[in-house]
């Protein structure tokens, strides 16, 4: 078995520091191999972004350049069609056979999971890692919190043991950003430093993505 690796999928309109810092946080704590962020192209089940696909790739590209063991995968980018994690998690599992996989999810997106395709089928090719998100918390009844029960792992080592099946709880320092709250406060032309990587600002920026954007 070779050692877990870290997916984090999103829309990233834009990537900030509440994508960064948790993901980060979890690959030391969890010994990851590896951090590999996931822009999706047509977000399921949202508005869909004010960035181009391009735009949000170079946003990340950018931000993860810094960063020690953090890749940016654009496979989502390439298919004009929605992004449902389950058919990337199959063909991810295809291609690396022996590499269990931990993907990463707030606790606002753990809450929308029964909401998602084929979502019970999402532990059959990864590990669920949830972080913690201000304003958020867990459910404690209903099909959900059946799901969570089933799932949760309570030993980190099970998730380099096991290729998938677990759910596990990040209790990671809580960071209180949203791209929302950042797109609002870009287009009103307030500042955004320490919310953002530098060089993603300053992209951002000299492209003026979110300049007069409605939120
Ligand atoms: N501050 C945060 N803390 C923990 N997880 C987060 C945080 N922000 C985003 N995430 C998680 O990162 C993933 C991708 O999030 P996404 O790109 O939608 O960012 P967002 O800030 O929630 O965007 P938006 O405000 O546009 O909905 C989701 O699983 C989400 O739960
Ligand atoms: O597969 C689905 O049905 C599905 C529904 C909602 C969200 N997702 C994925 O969850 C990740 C976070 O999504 P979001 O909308 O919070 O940016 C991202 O990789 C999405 O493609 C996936």
């Amino acid at each position: 078995m070779k050692p877990a690796i870290g997916i984090l999928g999103g829309t990233f309109d834009p990537v900030h520091y509440g994508h960064l810092m948790p993901a980060q946080e979890t690959m030391q704590k969890l010994a990851l191999a590896q951090m590999r962020l996931m822009p999706n192209h047509i977000p399921p089940h949202r508005p869909q972004p004010i960035a181009s696909a391009q735009q949000r790739l170079t946003m990340l590209q950018l931000a993860v350049s810094s960063m020690p063991g953090f890749t940016v995968d654009g496979r989502e980018l390439g298919h004009h069609r929605p992004s449902y994690t389950i058919d990337t998690l199959i063909q991810m599992r295809l291609e690396l056979p022996d590499t269990p996989f931990c993907f990463l999810i707030g606790m606002d997106s753990l809450l929308s999971l029964p909401h998602w395709h084929r979502w019970r089928e999402l532990t059959d090719y990864a590990h669920l890692i949830v972080s913690v998100r201000p304003g958020w918390t867990a459910p404690r009844q209903g099909e959900l919190a059946d799901f969570i029960q089933q799932h949760q792992m309570g030993d980190p080592a099970d998730l380099h043991r096991h290729l998938h099946g677990g759910l596990y709880w990040m209790q990671n320092t809580p960071i209180d950003l949203s791209a929302t709250q950042l797109r609002a406060d870009l287009a009103a032309g307030r500042a955004v430093a320490g919310r953002i990587p530098a060089a993603t600002a300053d992209y951002l920026q000299q492209q003026r993505i979110y300049c007069r954007s409605v939120i």
